[in-house]
């Protein structure tokens, strides 16, 4: 009897597992149960909601960071591959003509998707999470701001900012570049947007700003103690600080003393008074509840992503000494021209050739967005693979930049091979299409008066060569944020 049912389950088993199968193949069904047509390889893990949500987890918490999920399946499945996670359907794709395709999204086929948390803590009317037609209008408001004239004048803000910074390393030996280019990053941006200028103050919006970051990567769970609800609260102080600005601009306005703050906050609130506008004048203003969740947006955006790519590119740098060699030769011929003015202007970095391309490799090599997430708004199909409406669709900008076939050798770091311009959309660190970086301008200019002044007034090694990555950072951040032992360069006229 107990023979017989140990045989029997086996049996049965078999037998329901053959009965699947036929009916899965006369119904035109792959072994998961889809439709036979022509979906993406790759896994959708066992169970159903969870997939491969916990190796993706895994990958979070490993010295590679999340990317190394995306690596690993782009090594197994080639340029597009699809996975489960959290309970949703996620493509990824890493071709020029794919990238075309979805960030040009010419027939309005994708649109750009956030997970809940991310729209949460950063608001429903930021750039990143507002509907196709508001973020048309924001974006249009924005860009207005970033002028020839704005940049010429962050320029010297930022160089001045740098100058006072690099001073202070002065009785230094040691300093993390990560947490100095984020200091500086995000002094900027408060000046730029807010004219906000005082130290405790910045350092305040700092701190919050860094809450709401962690916020917006984690578990939607309300409880006082969990990331969600601080980066909630975080928000909350950050957006009564907005709104008493707000208020005082309107006041000011009305007022008969004149204030020369021309801060992007003050541009956004008095409107097209404040600039010479390329939008229509029948175009609606922003909201106060658009202006203050894109300041939010554009303090995170600009911060993050400009203080993680400093330290990589000190990093590449200290890694490649021909490199540093060359630069620091262009950059003490320029010196020479420039010793006796008291800040940089544009025009000096626009002779920075080398140095350009130095910031154009290190945010190749260093992917700090790595996929763009989108999502298809109709069943489509991509690299002749189906799409199903309402999948997410990720173009994944590293391995874009990492592929042999596009860029030589292609994990060198070599400012020289752009010398030529890049193949169409295999350059992605700032994106493509109608959500390209509106702070593309800023950050090259960020980066290149880094450069400079750092190399003029110090001599660096990198003390430990670490390469491991953040593990929960919104953009990929070094680990170590790069700590350099420094001495300083004394020249002719110090
Ligand atoms: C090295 C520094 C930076 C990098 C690598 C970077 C990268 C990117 C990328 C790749 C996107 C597009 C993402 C997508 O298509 O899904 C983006 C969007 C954006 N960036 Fe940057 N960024 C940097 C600095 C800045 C700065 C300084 C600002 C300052 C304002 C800024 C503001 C924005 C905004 C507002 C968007 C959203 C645009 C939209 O959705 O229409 N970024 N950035």
């Amino acid at each position: 009897m107990e023979l017989g049912f140990f045989l029997i389950v086996p049996f049965s088993l078999l037998i329901c597992y053959f009965l699947k199968k036929l009916w899965l193949i006369s119904h035109n069904h792959n072994q998961n149960g889809e439709s036979r047509v022509n979906f993406p390889p790759g896994s959708r893990g066992l169970l159903p909601y969870i997939g491969e949500t916990l190796h993706f987890v895994a990958a979070i918490y490993s010295k590679h960071g999340f990317y190394s999920f995306v690596q690993a399946r782009h090594l197994r499945y080639g340029n597009c591959f699809k996975t489960h996670i959290f309970g949703e359907t996620h493509v990824f794709v890493s071709s020029t003509e794919s990238a075309k395709e979805i960030l040009s999204n010419d027939l309005g086929k994708f649109t750009k998707k956030y997970i809940r948390s991310i729209g949460e803590v950063i608001g429903s009317e930021s750039l990143l999470c507002a509907s196709h037609k508001s973020h048309k209008l924001i974006r249009r408001h924005l860009l207005d701001l970033f002028t020839s004239r704005s940049n010429a004048d962050f320029t010297k803000q930022f160089d001045e900012l740098v100058v006072k910074s690099l001073s202070k390393w002065e009785y230094k030996e040691n300093v993390v570049i990560l947490d100095e280019a984020l200091k500086m990053s995000c002094k900027a941006m408060c000046k730029m947007l807010l004219s906000l200028e005082d130290e405790n103050e910045v350092y305040m919006l700092q701190n919050d700003v860094s809450c709401v970051c962690q916020g917006m990567l984690a578990f939607p769970l309300k409880f006082p103690w969990t990331a969600f609800s601080k980066g909630l609260q975080a928000r909350n102080r950050i957006m009564k600080m907005l709104e008493k600005m707000i208020q005082e601009r309107r006041a000011r306005r009305h007022s008969t003393v004149i204030h020369d703050s021309k801060d992007f906050l003050q541009c956004l609130v008095v409107g097209r008074e404040c600039q010479p506008s390329s939008s229509s004048d029948t175009e609606p203003t922003l909201t106060d509840a658009q202006i203050k969740d894109n300041i939010l947006t554009m303090i995170i955006a600009g911060q993050d992503t400009t203080g993680s790519a400093m330290s990589w590119m000190v990093k590449y740098l200290d890694d490649n000494q021909e490199v540093l060699k060359a630069l620091q030769d262009e950059i003490h011929s320029l010196e020479k021209r420039v010793t006796d003015k008291s800040f940089l202007t544009l025009e000096d970095l626009n002779e920075m050739i080398y140095a350009a391309k130095v910031v154009k490799e290190s945010l190749r090599m260093a992917s700090i967005v790595p996929w763009f997430p989108r999502i298809a708004l109709h069943d489509c199909n991509i690299l002749g693979y189906t799409i199903k409406k309402g999948w997410n669709i990720n173009v994944d900008a590293r391995s874009i930049h990492c592929d042999p076939t596009l860029y030589r050798n292609p994990h060198k770091f070599d400012p020289s091979r752009f010398d030529n311009e890049a193949k169409a959309y295999s350059y992605l660190a700032f994106g493509v299409g109608g959500r390209t970086c509106l702070g593309t301008n800023l950050a090259r200019i960020m980066m290149l008066v880094f450069l400079y002044r750092l190399l003029t007034a110090y001599k660096w090694e990198v003390t430990d060569p670490d390469s491991s990555v953040e593990s929960w950072a919104l953009f990929s951040r070094l680990k170590t944020g790069c700590p350099i032992r420094i001495t300083q360069v004394y020249n002719q006229t110090n």
